[in-house]
């Protein structure tokens, strides 16, 4: 079954005496509360107070009408049962229940102290008081319950004195005991009221309340119940009819009128009476909206806390990773709900409270809350910038490594979007923002966690370092082309200048130098071409452009070095000698006759080689045109860069090399000479007419005798015709070579024999040198090679070849 006010019905409830005989107030009572199941209850509660003289059956009341468990004085003693403020939860509804010591208490006297400090603090957190009294009491306007009733009009108008619209009132309800019947009600209540106005009107009132009137403050209601002891069934029926006015809030009658309610959150009640009960104690002026703002300042303190070191748990596990560089998925809406649900906890609590005090609190909350996520932010956005850069830096890897006909400016654009929409996507979800293109519909727009969070600075700062990775980036890839461009100038160049150098011609240079200026246009063109998807400036382009320029000079003045190296620019000289010296104009080998002008032949054919010697000395085009240069390098050239001195590269063959040269040829050119010459005087060396007469007259007889001689006769017949065979046939040489071999062999055995017969013998070997001398010995008799610094290694420093006599 629920309560009137909707909340949860209680059990059976334990008392808690609030305030003690020494009048010192209970910690206890936020946990009794708790234990009454109405801390949450907010405003859903209500607050009612008994008052009234001494063992007057306020107790057993209270316990009839909402099941609560004050103690009740046992009938036989008649003594004093409750001392100082008790406090219960009704049974079944949300109510808290004081019971207030008895005034005019036999054991207090007359000390009306406490009674005034207790009327004091219950009117100031009660929205009812039940001012218990028997009926005989009714009329005397000197008893207990007048003075009782006198002190609370006193303090309520020191409490609530100057007051509003809004300001609270609070509920008399008056319960008459022992009711017999013989005075109807009526009569007793306008006894009461009557009383009560003189009451009023005696009391000093302060400056300006002093036409104020009780029903200012006040309602008053009244009730009489039967005599407990004589009429116990009318008691008990009355006592039920009673608390339906507590209970149905459908009735008329119903005591809880919200204007009643102190506002005091329940979850504030036992830090708010502590507080009055202070300033009750200590006699200070209980001031009630500073004391709410007190209370106010405290809860909110408390249920802020409260919710900050639930949010602190939860931001705590996030800190880790994104301070170990993770991107957080859906860190933002995350983060949003955090903060979303510890503001509700919040507000859902201390709204209840004075609103000026709430309002601050709920300031600082918020900022604590965004401090304590800042870093969460920041730390995403940071690790956002790099995961963007990185996949940047990727995407412009991939992308030029693909290798083929790239565009670099495509590929940097589109490498920059994809960063870009990935670190903006991410930062917008972090900062609580909608999504990147989708439309926030109106009135729906999506708060962000913070206003003042921003990503501005680390998005223009990511840009930037994007814009440095590109530029490095088509550094290096500029850098690339140019050495490829280089390589291919290399290969194209090499062939042309090899020609032209090999026919050493007047215009030599000039077909070098074409070949060189178209190439080199070639590559300037291919470099501009492929620079405009790079994007470069005119600053890099220049420098580029002269970079290009001073290699290919340099790999064609590399070339011209290979081409007119020592050994092959001999050649060169000896082959263009030759063709002078050793072929005539037709270009027939010569046979030198001693009628010819060899002598002449010779020195032109010297001296026009040795012009050549110039003519690869120095880069000289006969067109001026074709002369090369180099502009002024630009000022942003790389270091590795550094000037060339292209007047210098014009010189092939220094002077001392020239000289060297021209002394080596000059010596080959003389060997031709010589040989030259000798081949004329071994044609020239014959036999002379006269010694062929005077051996023919000499040998005539014998010459004679071979032609008459039958048997010389055929013989020499015989020996011509193998001659003219072997001739006609081509084999003479080779029969000679036969048989100079054969000579030399029968003549080398022949050697070896005679050396065997007549040599000495030979002497016993030195013993072997215990590895560090290595002696060895020629199989071959006669021939000894001794080793004569042979070391440990066994390498020899210098061999001696020594020929034994025979
Ligand atoms: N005559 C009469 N006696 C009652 C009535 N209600 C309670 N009593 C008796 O009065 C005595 C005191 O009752 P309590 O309920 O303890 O009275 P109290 O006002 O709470 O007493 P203190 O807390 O000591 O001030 C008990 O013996 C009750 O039985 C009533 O309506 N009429």
């Amino acid at each position: 079954m629920a309560t009137p006010n909707g909340v949860p019905p209680t059990s059976e409830s334990n008392r808690i005496q609030i305030i003690d005989e020494n009048k010192t107030f209970t910690h206890d009572l936020n946990g009794a509360i708790k234990e009454w199941g109405l801390l949450d209850s907010g405003f859903n509660y209500d607050l009612v107070a008994i008052f009234g003289s001494q063992s007057t059956g306020k107790s057993t009341l209270l316990n009839r009408l909402f099941g609560t468990t004050f103690d009740v004085m046992n009938e036989t003693e008649r003594r004093q049962t409750t001392k100082g403020i008790w406090m219960c939860g009704a049974k079944n509804m949300p109510l808290m229940v004081m019971d207030v010591e008895g005034t005019d208490g036999r054991e207090r006297g007359e000390d009306q102290d406490f009674e005034r400090k207790s009327a004091l603090f219950s009117l100031a957190s009660t929205e009812v008081l039940l001012v218990n009294m028997w009926e005989h009491q009714v009329g005397l306007y000197h008893g207990a319950n007048m003075a009782l009733l006198k002190t609370v009009f006193e303090v309520n108008l020191q409490l609530f004195g100057k007051r509003d619209a809004t300001s609270p009132r609070t509920l008399l309800l008056f319960v008459i005991r022992d009711h017999v019947g013989a005075t109807p009600l009526s009569n007793l209540r306008a006894t009461l009221i009557a009383d009560l106005s003189k009451i009023w009107d005696s009391i000093a009132k302060p400056e300006g309340l002093d036409h104020a009137k009780l029903d200012d403050y006040f309602d008053m209601s009244f009730v009489a119940l039967a005599h407990k002891i004589l009429r116990p069934d009318q008691f008990e029926e009355d006592v039920l009819k009673l608390r339906e006015r507590f209970f149905d809030r459908s009735r008329e009658d119903y005591v809880f009128k919200p204007v009643y309610h102190k506002r005091i959150p329940a979850d504030g009640v036992a830090h708010y009476m502590e507080g009055i009960w202070e300033q009750v104690q200590s006699n200070k002026d209980l001031d009630l909206p500073t004391q709410q703002e007190l209370l106010a300042q405290f809860r909110c303190d408390e249920i802020a806390a409260g919710a900050l070191e639930e949010f602190n748990i939860q931001a705590r596990s996030f800190r880790k990773p994104v301070e170990g560089g993770r991107i957080v998925e859906e860190l933002g809406r995350t983060m949003s709900t955090w903060k979303q649900s510890a503001l509700t906890r919040f507000d859902t609590a201390a709204s209840r409270y004075h609103k000026g005090v709430y309002t601050r609190k709920r300031a600082d909350l918020l900022a604590q809350l965004n401090t304590t996520l800042s870093p969460l932010f920041l730390g995403q956005l940071k690790n956002l910038h790099r995961s963007a850069l990185t996949t940047f830096k990727k995407d412009l890897v991939d992308g030029v490594r693909t290798g083929g006909d790239y565009d670099f400016g495509t590929i940097v654009q589109d490498a920059g979007k994809k960063a870009e929409e990935f670190f903006e996507s991410g930062a917008r979800e972090a900062a609580g923002l909608a999504p990147l293109g989708i439309k926030e519909e109106e009135g729906e727009e999506k708060q962000p966690i913070d206003a003042e969070w921003s990503y501005t600075d680390e998005f223009e700062q990511l840009k930037h370092e994007m814009q440095l990775v590109a530029d490095q980036c088509r550094k290096d890839e500029t850098k690339k082309m140019v050495n490829s461009i280089e390589k291919t100038f290399i290969r194209q160049i090499a062939e042309p200048v090899e020609v032209a150098l090999s026919k050493a011609k007047s215009d030599m240079w000039d077909t070098v130098l074409k070949a060189f200026r178209e190439n080199l246009e070639q590559c300037e063109a291919t470099y501009l071409s492929k620079a405009k998807s790079f994007n470069c400036n005119d600053e890099e382009n220049g420098v580029s452009l002269y970079i290009i320029k001073k290699r290919a000079w340099v790999a064609l003045r590399k070339r011209i070095d290979e081409l007119t190296a020592d050994p092959v620019i001999l050649t060169k000289l000896r082959d263009y000698f030759e063709e002078r010296f050793r072929y005539d104009e037709k270009g027939v080998p010569r046979v030198w006759k001693p009628e010819d002008d060899m002598d002449g032949s010779f020195q032109r054919a010297r001296d026009k080689t040795l012009e050549l010697v110039h003519l690869y000395a120095k880069i000289a085009p006969k067109d001026s045109s074709l002369e090369f240069s180099l502009p002024p390098p630009p000022t942003s050239l790389p270091e590795d860069d550094t000037e060339y001195d292209v007047a210098g590269s014009m010189v092939v063959l220094s002077e001392t090399k020239q000289m060297d040269v021209n002394a080596r040829f000059r010596r080959d050119a003389d060997a031709y000479y010589l040989e030259a010459k000798r081949s004329i005087v071994s044609s020239v060396s014959q036999v002379p007419g006269w010694a062929w007469g005077l051996m023919l007259i000499l040998g005539w007889n014998e010459i004679m005798t071979l032609i008459f001689n039958p048997l010389y006769a055929v013989a020499l017949c015989f020996a011509c015709g193998v001659a003219y065979t072997v001739i006609q046939l081509g084999l003479a040489g080779p029969i000679m070579q036969v048989s100079k071999t054969v000579a030399g062999e029968v003549q080398r055995q022949a050697t070896a024999k005679l050396r065997e017969q007549f040599a000495e013998p030979v002497p016993a070997p030195p013993v072997a040198r215990q590895n560090s001398t290595a002696s060895v010995y020629s199989s071959e008799p006669g021939l000894t090679r001794r080793s004569t610094t042979a070391t440990v290694n066994g390498y020899s420093d210098a061999d001696e070849m020594e020929m034994k006599p025979w």
